[in-house]
């Protein structure tokens, strides 16, 4: 039995970063990490209270400069940039209500694929993935001391808190969990990727590219699209989009409607403008948030993003299960299983308080179906098999899914390096410790 499946299509709802959705599952506890910038200010997360903002640092003003002299923003833009809890975020410059409009950006301060094809290195990016050359340009910019996004690759942080920036000391906390499993394979996917890109690009057109590419700067520009880019929006698989990537994510708006889209900038325009609406009513001051994805567990969060939420919804582990080809039944079983839109291997996501993905019994009884059951493979079922399999097969079948499920757990919580009752004492004792910290500062006051 597999643990964890990489790259997969999560859902097909326009999402904050999903042109790579790899699955990573089961987190217990992650330390929380500094934010890796400078101008940030130190945690307040999800401090609700709307608070007057730090003043902006150079490089913000003269990213907001840049965009009211190329004609994005005016002193009537809703929102504006700002240091806030998250890094940077957009905070409303008036009350803005429901679903109004935030900001608007147009085609031509778009990074994507498109833009790439159409610059300096676009004979030579054709072929490669669209990641990939929107990864490349970046770097690019970033390294060109005239790149004419300077000022907005100078506004990029350095590095997310994404699990693929953990250092190994950090990623240890994660021993055991699918989540690192999958930021160690995503790290490897990245590596290979970039020596491909080294080989076939870079390397050969020395002249587009003078200054040295470092696997760290493909990584960064890696955890920047992931971070940042929008994704699956109308003819847009893969853009960023500088001013609306500074928007932040809250765990409370649960609205399912779209905060964005691409629309055309009037009636007899032919320009495409990304469009930006708040999805809850906020009042001056506060900050301007949006759902980045409800489908997305706690560690795809992590991995994508550098944060979890505490919603217990967000846990999940990936079983993995696999109809074995040396099975004698291989044959009969995998054409079952495809009848009912499952294939060889077939993936279930398992929510913490929730119930079993429905197909996920049946398929396991086909898994183990054998022995005297295995009379219900003869083609005279095909048409009623899944009915039975809804409802267990027998003694025999029964026990032995629950025999290889609570093998597969034990073997999975086995690579923790603590027990559950050992993270509840550590939480106790931390929940003490900040007990004890307000205690001796209300003392102190
Ligand atoms: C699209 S960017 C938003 C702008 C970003 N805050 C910045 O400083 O550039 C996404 C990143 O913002 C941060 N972020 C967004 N929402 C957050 C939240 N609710 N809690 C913690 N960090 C958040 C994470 O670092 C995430 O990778």
């Amino acid at each position: 039995m597999d643990s964890y499946k990489l790259f997969s299509p999560s859902s097909s709802a326009p999402s904050l970063s999903a042109f790579l959705s790899p699955r990573p599952n089961t987190l217990r506890h992650l330390p929380s990490l500094p934010c890796k910038r400078s101008f940030v200010s130190a945690s307040l997360l999800h401090s609700q209270q709307p608070q007057k903002p730090p003043p902006l640092p150079p490089a913000v003003e003269a990213f907001w400069e840049w965009l009211r002299r190329e004609g994005v923003v005016s002193l009537k833009t809703p929102a504006k940039p700002a240091v806030v809890p998250e890094g940077l975020g957009l905070v409303a410059q008036r009350d803005i209500a429901r679903n109004e409009v935030v900001l608007e950006v147009p085609k031509k301060l778009w990074i994507n694929p498109e833009a790439v094809a159409g610059s300096e290195i676009g004979k030579v990016c054709g072929g490669l993935k669209p990641w990939v050359s929107v990864a490349l340009f970046l770097i690019r910019e970033k390294l060109r001391d005239d790149s004419p996004w300077r000022v907005y690759l100078d506004v990029l942080p350095e590095s997310t808190d994404s699990t693929v920036f953990w250092s190994e000391e950090e990623l240890a906390e994660l021993k055991g969990s699918q989540l690192l499993s999958t930021t160690l394979g995503v790290k490897e996917y990245v590596g290979s990727e970039f020596q491909k890109l080294e080989q076939e690009i870079i390397l050969p057109n020395r002249q587009l590219f003078p200054s040295r590419i470092t696997l760290d700067d493909f990584l960064w520009a890696f955890g920047i699209l992931r971070s940042r880019a929008f994704s699956r929006l109308r003819g847009q698989n893969l853009v960023l989009i500088p001013l609306a990537d500074l928007i932040n994510h809250s765990p409370s708006i649960i609205t399912e409607d779209y905060a964005y889209e691409i629309k055309g900038a009037g009636l007899f325009s032919r320009e495409l403008l990304f469009s930006l609406r708040s999805p809850v009513s906020v009042k001056a001051g506060e900050q301007v948030l949006i759902q980045y994805d409800l489908n997305k567990s706690n560690a795809e969060l992590a991995l994508d993003y550098g944060f979890i939420e505490s919603n217990s919804e967000r846990n999940s582990y990936t079983l993995t299960l696999q109809i074995s080809e040396l099975d004698q039944f291989f044959g009969d079983k995998l054409d079952i299983a495809e009848s009912n839109g499952l294939g060889e291997t077939a993936s279930f996501d398992i929510v913490s308080g929730q119930p079993l993905p429905p197909t996920m019994l049946p398929y396991l009884r086909l898994v183990a179906l054998g022995g005297t059951d295995a009379f219900l493979l003869e083609s005279l079922f095909r048409n009623t098999i899944w009915g039975h399999l809804q409802l267990p097969v027998s003694r025999a079948n029964e026990e032995l899914i629950c025999h290889v499920i609570r093998d597969a757990c034990r073997s999975a919580l086995s690579g923790y390096h603590t027990t559950v009752e050992e993270v509840k004492i550590r939480d106790i004792l931390y929940i003490g410790q900040i007990q004890l910290l307000i205690w001796q500062t209300k003392q102190e006051s």
